[in-house]
């Protein structure tokens, strides 16, 4: 019997912490603070986190092959080299729409890198709708463009089989599949697989465990969701002490702990006061299933 343990292992007070990555050859997690236009790295043997400051917000970070990373900035994918801080534009998306950004991102299993963007929110949640689109940057530095009228373009990630992409678009309350196609990055036949229940609030960040089930986490629903995404039913719900849950990744030995984050932004103080981890990184062991390493960008 396994018993499920949640503990926060960083109190970051990320203004918006999202994009939780596992760097496997630094025992690290990498995540991004959206607002504060900062990727942190946290070394999970030292507890030491190092940061990079960019010069706009930074919504998404992934690992780069042959080493660094990339990350999404502003409307730009970007190459990012830790070691002198800086960042090289490699393309970038929605030059006629200035109030947009980008939002979550994730790198498919040959190495594209997946992002969507969003309008700029005045407040949690709040923003001109259908601003956003989906795009992949493929490893020679083109970018494709899947669709748009996107609100707030969330979580990703791929069945085991390469052969589905799931992806949320937030204010659709809806975790959504389509067709895979490996070889050539399309996409097609969209369909829903899970409709977010009321008190479940707003899917956000997602990831896929080892037996292929999704787990989504909940903006201000204070949880992460197990979807079985062949039966569309809820398998378990694991609560944080935290509401605004962004993302979850699996990590650590074997990738058998999974890390959450969460965020600060829009919290009143009377919530701050109650919920001082807010902003800060969530380890949960014992959940009795593994994750699979990240893909890391293959350009
Ligand atoms: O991290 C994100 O995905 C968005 O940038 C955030 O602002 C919130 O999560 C969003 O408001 C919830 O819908
Ligand atoms: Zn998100």
């Amino acid at each position: 019997m396994s018993s499920i343990k949640i503990e926060c292992v960083l109190r970051e007070n990320c203004r918006c912490g999202e994009s939780p990555v596992w760097e496997e050859a630094s025992n690290s997690l990498l995540f991004v603070d959206i607002p504060a236009k900062k990727v942190c790295r946290w070394d999970s043997l030292s507890k030491r986190v190092q940061q990079v400051t960019v010069d706009a917000p930074v919504s998404s970070v992934a690992l780069r092959q042959g080493g660094g990373y990339v990350a999404t900035v502003g409307t730009k994918f970007c190459a990012l080299n830790w070691e002198d801080q800086s960042t090289v534009a490699l393309a970038t998306v929605d030059k006629d729409k200035k109030n947009n950004r980008f939002n979550d991102g994730k790198v498919d299993p040959a190495g594209r890198y997946f992002a969507g963007t969003m309008a700029e929110e005045t407040a949690p949640a709040v923003l001109e709708r259908h601003q956003g689109s989906l795009y992949s940057l493929f490893p020679d530095h083109h970018v494709e463009k899947y669709f748009d009228q996107v609100d707030i373009s969330n979580g990703l990630d791929w069945s085991l089989d390469h052969k589905i992409f799931y992806y949320i678009d937030s204010l659709s309350y809806s975790v959504d599949a389509f067709d895979y196609d490996l070889q050539t990055g399309k996409i097609s036949n969209r369909r829903s697989i899970y409709k977010l229940e009321k008190e479940e609030q707003i899917p956000d960040g997602m990831c896929i465990d080892a037996d292929g089930k999704l787990w989504v986490a909940c903006y201000n629903g204070g949880r992460v969701i197990h979807l079985d995404p062949e039966t569309g039913k809820r398998l378990q719900t694991l609560k944080l002490p935290v509401v605004k849950t962004t993302s979850c990744c699996f990590g650590g030995k074997d990738y058998s702990e999974m890390y959450v984050t969460c965020a600060r932004d829009g919290m009143d103080p009377k919530d701050l006061l109650q919920q001082p981890e807010a902003g800060g990184i969530f380890k949960i062991t014992g959940l009795g299933v593994k994750g699979i390493p990240p893909y890391p960008y293959a350009g």
